[in-house]
């Protein structure tokens, strides 16, 4: 979790607004369309020639969730082997990951595991993270079949999978969202689990009643 701290003066009334910023990494062979799944739900634009990316790079978008806003803060990673040691340092730190594939290439949806395994090392995470499996460019011919991409979705810690197109806008704000919402729901469960049953109050309970009666 990345916490972004704000502080604003407005007359006399200094105010601490302190919000949170969801890191969340795409990542997947080169050319399977990450910066174009960034860029269509971060600016709604889709570039057919869009160049391989060096390194990362991230934007950020704010967007609702049962009434609260949240921040993601998105980073698109280069999937081609060689920019290997200039993706891996950005994975610490990650909330959620994207684990993306083609669906008209086979090998980039073989090389899924390879991802996987990638981000556990250097984020330093359990193999249980959150990670989210999408299959971009449902616009083209199907060459990897979703019951397929399902089945190793099921063996691989029943991650939820979701098929997209960048280039028709099919899907893209709905993967973010869905990605949003099980990050959420594990947030909660760790908060519940962290809570304490009883909350002990300073001091004994008659002297509280003591200090009311007497004011
Ligand atoms: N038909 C179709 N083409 C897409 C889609 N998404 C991306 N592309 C095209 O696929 C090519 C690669 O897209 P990128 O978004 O640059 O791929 P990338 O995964 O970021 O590639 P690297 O930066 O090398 O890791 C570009 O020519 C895009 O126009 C899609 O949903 N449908």
């Amino acid at each position: 979790m990345v916490k972004c701290i704000t502080l604003r003066w407005f007359g006399h009334l200094e105010r601490l607004a302190e919000s949170e910023m969801t890191k969340v990494v795409i990542l997947g062979d080169g050319g399977v369309g990450k910066s174009c799944l960034m860029n269509r739900f971060v600016t709604d634009r889709f570039d057919e020639h869009s160049f391989h990316t060096i390194g990362v790079e991230f934007l950020n978008k704010e967007i609702e969730l049962g009434g609260e806003t949240y921040t993601l803060q998105i980073w698109d990673t280069a999937g081609q082997e060689r920019f290997k040691s200039l993706r891996t340092p950005f994975y610490r730190g990650s909330d959620m990951c994207l684990l993306t594939f083609s669906i008209d290439d086979p090998p980039s949806f073989k090389n899924l595991e390879m991802w996987r395994k990638e981000f556990v090392y250097y984020a330093d995470v359990k193999a249980d993270f959150p990670f989210l499996v999408v299959g971009n460019k449902v616009d083209l011919e199907r060459r990897v079949e979703r019951e397929e991409a399902e089945a190793w979705c099921r063996e691989n810690g029943d991650l939820p999978y979701i098929e997209t197109s960048a280039k028709i806008a099919t899907n893209v704000e709905a993967s973010f969202m869905m990605c949003l919402k099980r990050w959420a729901n594990i947030e909660s469960n760790q908060e519940r689990l962290t809570m304490p049953d009883t909350v002990q109050l300073d001091g004994g309970g008659s002297d509280r009643r003591l200090c009311s009666c007497s004011s």
